[in-house]
């Protein structure tokens, strides 16, 4: 009976855990085993909780050093206007990978060959995607474009259709007449200003945009119609590239973005569709006047513009042709990325030839040889003009348009320089302060376009060599290249060639830099064309 009670208090007590209790002989010999589980679970799992943390705790620790910012906003208070050169300066006490929280996002600066090497080589793919501002994902059809496209097979075949197809040198030789015709209204213009100030940047921007818009549908509207579409094109452009330069607090504080408060998203679509309607136009009216004709002339290579192509394109293999929207996204890469890079340049390489006459007359006297006084520049010579590439190099060098290049972000958590990156932080290589470093260059503030006389074939725009990047490098180097090495050569040669140029009143140029969506000049170059051509039928 007791026997019975123990029995039944036991199991009764026990219950469901009675294989715990003591008196079950089963149970007894069971629980060893058991008890050495739940021990060794018990210490597994603390080991891996513990190894967890440890790691995550590593991981921050290797988070590369940085300045540490307010709470919540970061680093934001103190950042100055010109970016590339307070980075430049900040490197000097952190080294030459540092971070820098702005607002929410986590920001890394590069500023030296061997960690740029790591990025744009030896991860390249890892790289090879953008973290775009809400303006710029506007623009570009939330990022349906080359330049904002993450890396994958859309982004492959669309560039690959503007570097391979689109520039191909046949394809460039093809359109050239378009972009003479530009260049001479240009020289043109100016000649009607002898002796009087002409604002340089504007100069080279009208022409460079001009050449643009009579690459995009030059052979496919009526002249008229092309006129004045034309100034609406101007316009349109300047506005949007003036708005993708404001910064936009929502960048920096994702749950601001759906509010707009500086009206930037606003703005931008307003923009946008500005141009899109220029654009809608003009298909419409390829449409209406026969595309399928034109579509023959592009199969036999007869292509007269950018629409041409692009309307009439099939890729080989697929028989695949691009939609209206890509089309109208790779048109505004070219807007955005090919006119304020190329024209800002044409400013800049004038404004230090200005400061250093001598530079001036040797290029002079290059296409006096090249050329002849008695002819227009014509690309054809461009090959001839050594030292006026060397001024290109060499301004490129001081005065990189895009000093921070297109901040890059990686697709997975990575490792640079022994520190972790992690996945989605906005990486900015500092070719500015690379450009400039001592280490690498002698006299590196000094404008002397002598040194790539001698090092020309090394120190080309192709990003091999990690110390001369002014166009990038790796699968997202510059996707204009071809196209803006052709306009930024053929624009300075002409300008150089046609005329002579006087600041006013003996004023000296002033170099000082405005950081913004290009490098600009901080104040505009002025100067005073005089004819000088002696055979003035060359100006009409
Ligand atoms: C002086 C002239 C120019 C300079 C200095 C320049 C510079 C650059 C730089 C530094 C980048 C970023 C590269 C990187 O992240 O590694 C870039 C990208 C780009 N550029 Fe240019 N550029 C110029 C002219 C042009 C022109 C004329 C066009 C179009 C016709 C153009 C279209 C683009 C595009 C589409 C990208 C994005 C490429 C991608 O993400 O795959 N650029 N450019």
């Amino acid at each position: 009976m007791a026997t019975n009670t123990d029995n039944m208090s036991s199991s009764t007590i026990c219950g469901p855990w009675s294989w715990f209790c003591k008196g079950d002989q089963d149970n007894e010999d069971m629980l060893l085993p058991i008890i050495l589980l739940a021990v060794s679970v018990t210490i597994l799992g603390t080991c891996l909780f513990q190894w967890g943390f440890k790691k995550q705790r590593e991981t921050a620790d290797k988070l590369p050093p940085g300045p540490r910012g307010l709470p919540i906003v970061g680093y934001l208070p103190f950042l100055g206007p010109n970016l590339h050169q307070m980075f430049m300066e900040l490197a000097l006490t952190y080294g030459p990978i540092y971070k820098l929280s702005i607002g929410r996002k986590l920001c890394v600066i590069i500023s030296s060959p061997a960690l740029v090497k790591e990025v744009v080589r030896d991860q390249d793919i890892t790289f090879a995607n953008r973290n775009p501002t809400i303006a710029a994902k506007t623009f570009s059809y939330g990022g349906k474009d080359i330049a904002f496209q993450p890396y994958g097979p859309e982004w492959r075949m669309l560039r690959k259709i503007f570097v391979r197809e689109m520039q191909s040198n046949a394809n460039l030789d093809a359109f050239y007449s378009l972009r003479r015709n530009k260049v001479k209204e240009s020289v043109n213009e100016t000649y009607r200003k002898i002796g009087k100030p002409v604002n340089i940047g504007e100069l080279a921007f009208s022409t460079v945009i001009n050449m643009i818009s009579g690459m995009f549908w030059g052979g496919t509207l009526e002249v008229d119609t092309e006129i004045d579409i034309g100034s609406e094109f101007r316009a349109a452009a300047s506005e949007l590239i003036e708005i993708l330069g404001k910064p936009n607090v929502s960048d920096f504080f994702p749950v601001l973005a759906r509010f707009d408060i500086q009206g930037i998203e606003r703005k931008m679509k307003k923009a946008t569709q500005r141009i899109e309607k220029i654009y809608d136009f003009v298909m419409d009216e390829w449409i209406e006047k026969g595309g399928a004709r034109v579509e023959s002339e592009a199969k036999n290579d007869q292509r007269k513009d950018f629409m041409h192509f692009l309307l009439g394109f099939k890729e080989q293999d697929s028989g695949r042709s691009i939609s209206r929207e890509q089309i109208k996204a790779l048109l505004m890469d070219i807007v955005v990325g090919g006119t304020d890079t190329t024209s800002t340049t044409v400013e800049w390489a004038m404004a230090e030839m200005m400061l250093h006459p001598e530079v001036m007359k040797n290029a002079q006297k290059e296409l006096t040889d090249a050329v002849g006084t008695d002819e227009i520049v014509e690309e054809r010579h461009i090959d001839k003009l050594q030292f006026l590439h060397a001024v290109v190099k060499e301004t490129l060098r001081l005065h990189p348009v895009a000093p921070l290049l297109l901040p890059r972000s990686p697709s997975n958590t990575c490792c640079v320089g022994g520190y972790t990156i992690p996945r989605n932080a906005k990486v900015f290589l500092n070719v500015w302060a690379i450009h400039r470093d001592p280490k690498f260059w002698d006299n590196p503030s000094e404008f002397q376009p002598e040194r790539f006389l001698s090092n020309v074939s090394r120190l080309d725009y192709l990003g091999n060599n990690m110390q001369y990047l002014p166009f990038g490098s790796g699968r997202r180097i510059c996707a204009g290249l071809p196209l803006g090495e052709r306009m930024l050569m053929y624009c300075l040669a002409t300008f150089l060639h046609m005329f002579k140029w006087e600041l006013p009143n003996g004023e000296r140029a002033d170099t000082s830099e405005k950081f913004g969506v290009v490098l600009e000049k901080s104040t505009p170059l002025i100067a005073i064309p005089t004819p000088r051509l002696s055979n003035l039928n060359l100006y009409a």
